[in-house]
């Protein structure tokens, strides 16, 4: 996993101080990271259009500008009078060199937005967004640097951003290219070292981005073993059964030993899954809330006081019964809207769904800090996973999994490990990365995978 971070500013001036590194130098380094992408994964394309803002930024925009001129065709459009004091130094610079200075802007091979990085400080003014939306309107490869413009330190976007094939940002990744807002303006992210190698620059962070690896599947290594080894998970299915079956299906999938959905009703399973009118003795994990719908109280409390591992989803969101569970090491997985429920009920905030998303760094640690005992996932194109102090960002998914269904195979995963003997938390990560993996090799187009199919593909990984 890689260290993520709310703000860099810190971070560069422990460079300055710790290593005795200038800003002169940490930008060549970031100016030169760009040059080197570009040379060496479009070498082929002519024209470059560099868009600069009076920032340092726009100092690094400048600064690329010296590096490439002559082996493309580089152009530079300041969108404002160089301000900052190492803007004014390249651009002393380049027109040594005498790179052409534009002031139209041109639909080129590559364009490189640097109006804004880390400083943007206040809403766009309508000159800077029409540039921007101008700049969104061509069709040219798009390279944004350190971050699009328009989106804030929050991740927050709030008129326009720049919509970029790549966001190449400096020194270390930062908590706003995360933000579910984000996810359609930044492309590919890359780091680029600035002067130190990136465990050099970082310090300690309790945020992270998942990698693949950190994806640790329930292959099985004991030889002597029986499907008792491997857990019983129950799953409670309520009056949309469908719901439930999805989870105990993608549940066995995963490598539960015994898997059995909780119905009064009889229900027409698939032949590996069994049905059970009360808990089963033997169960080792409970999935519940999938398709709940009405109940009866007493029976879902004596169910959520079992002493044994537990993952809460979907409707108990919206009853007072959850907060008499958040002191237990349990996972809730909820979507925005259920979250925002959620934090209704247990006081912390009374928000509308847009403001979570506008903020949701904010609200998950505050609810974390409150209840450390529990993992929360929180859903969404970037999905959050957080418990106590540590928070977790697994960014592979994608709309494919926009379907009624996916969440309910979430449940089932995350259920299946922690039957298997998984703690919360890996159960979760784990869980998490197989459903955004097992989604990501889903070949066929991005809107009719099947809760089949997705179960289909886990049993690939
Ligand atoms: N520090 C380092 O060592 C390194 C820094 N690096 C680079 O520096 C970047 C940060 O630079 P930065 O702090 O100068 O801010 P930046 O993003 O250029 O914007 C500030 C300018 O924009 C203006 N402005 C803001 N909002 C605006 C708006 N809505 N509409 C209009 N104007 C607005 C603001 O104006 P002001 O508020 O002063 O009026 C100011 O002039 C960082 O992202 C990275 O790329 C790398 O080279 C690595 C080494
Ligand atoms: N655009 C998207 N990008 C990434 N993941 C997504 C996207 N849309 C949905 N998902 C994922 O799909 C799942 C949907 O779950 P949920 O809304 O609970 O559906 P349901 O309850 O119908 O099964 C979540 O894991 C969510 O993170
Ligand atoms: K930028």
């Amino acid at each position: 996993m890689q260290k993520i971070f709310d703000e860099v500013n810190s971070l560069d001036k422990r460079c300055y101080e710790k290593f005795l590194l200038s800003e002169d130098l940490l930008m060549e380094h970031a100016a030169s990271s760009i040059a080197s992408y570009i040379r060496e994964n479009h070498s082929s394309c002519k024209s470059i259009l560099i868009v600069c803002g009076s920032g340092n930024n726009g100092a690094d925009g400048i600064t690329l500008a010296r590096l490439l001129h002559k082996k493309f065709d580089v152009k530079l459009y300041l969108a404002s009078n160089p301000k900052s004091s190492m803007t004014q130094l390249q651009f002393q610079r380049v027109e040594a060199l005498k790179i052409e200075i534009i002031n139209e802007l041109f639909e080129a091979d590559i364009i490189v937005d640097c109006l804004f990085g880390t400083g943007l400080n206040k809403p766009l003014d309508e000159k800077s967004t029409n540039l921007i939306n101008t700049l969104n309107s061509y069709n040219s490869f798009k390279i944004a640097c350190d971050i699009p413009s328009g989106i804030n330190n929050l991740g927050q976007v709030q008129s326009v951003a720049f919509e970029a094939d790549i966001t190449i940002t400096m020194g270390a990744l930062k908590t706003s290219l995360f933000s579910d807002v984000s996810k359609d303006y930044v492309g590919k992210i890359i780091v680029a070292d600035l002067g130190v190698e990136r465990e050099v620059y970082e310090v300690e962070s309790n945020k992270f981005l998942l990698d693949e690896s950190d994806m640790n599947l329930p292959f099985r290594n004991k030889k002597n073993s029986h499907k008792g080894s491997f857990g019983h998970l129950n799953v409670v299915a309520g009056c949309k059964k469908g719901a439930g079956i999805i989870a105990a299906n993608a549940a066995f999938n995963f490598g539960s030993g015994l898997v059995s959905v909780v119905c009064h009703e009889n229900l027409d399973l698939p032949y590996h899954l069994m049905q059970t009118h009360f808990i089963s003795e033997n169960c080792t994990a409970i999935a519940i809330g999938m398709g709940l719908g009405k109940y009866e109280t007493d029976e879902i409390r004596k169910i959520l006081n079992k002493n044994v591992s537990k993952i809460i989803d979907a409707d108990l969101f919206y009853d007072e019964l959850i907060c008499e569970v958040l002191n237990q090491e349990i996972v809730l997985t909820p979507h925005p809207k259920e979250f925002c429920s959620l934090l209704k009920l247990c006081k912390i905030a009374d928000i509308k769904v847009e403001e979570l998303q506008n903020n949701r760094f904010l609200y998950v640690p505050m609810f974390s800090k409150k209840y450390p005992k529990v993992t929360l996932l929180l859903k969404g194109a970037n999905v959050i996973i957080s418990k106590n102090e540590k928070l977790f960002v697994n960014s592979f998914g994608s709309a494919v999994l926009s379907k009624g269904g996916s969440g309910d195979v979430l449940s089932g995963l995350i259920g299946s490990l922690l039957a298997q003997g998984y703690d919360c938390l890996d159960s979760v990560i784990t869980a998490s990365l197989a459903h955004t993996m097992a989604a990501k090799n889903y070949d066929k187009n991005n809107y009719s995978l099947l809760p089949t199919d997705l179960i289909e593909e886990i049993r690939k990984l």
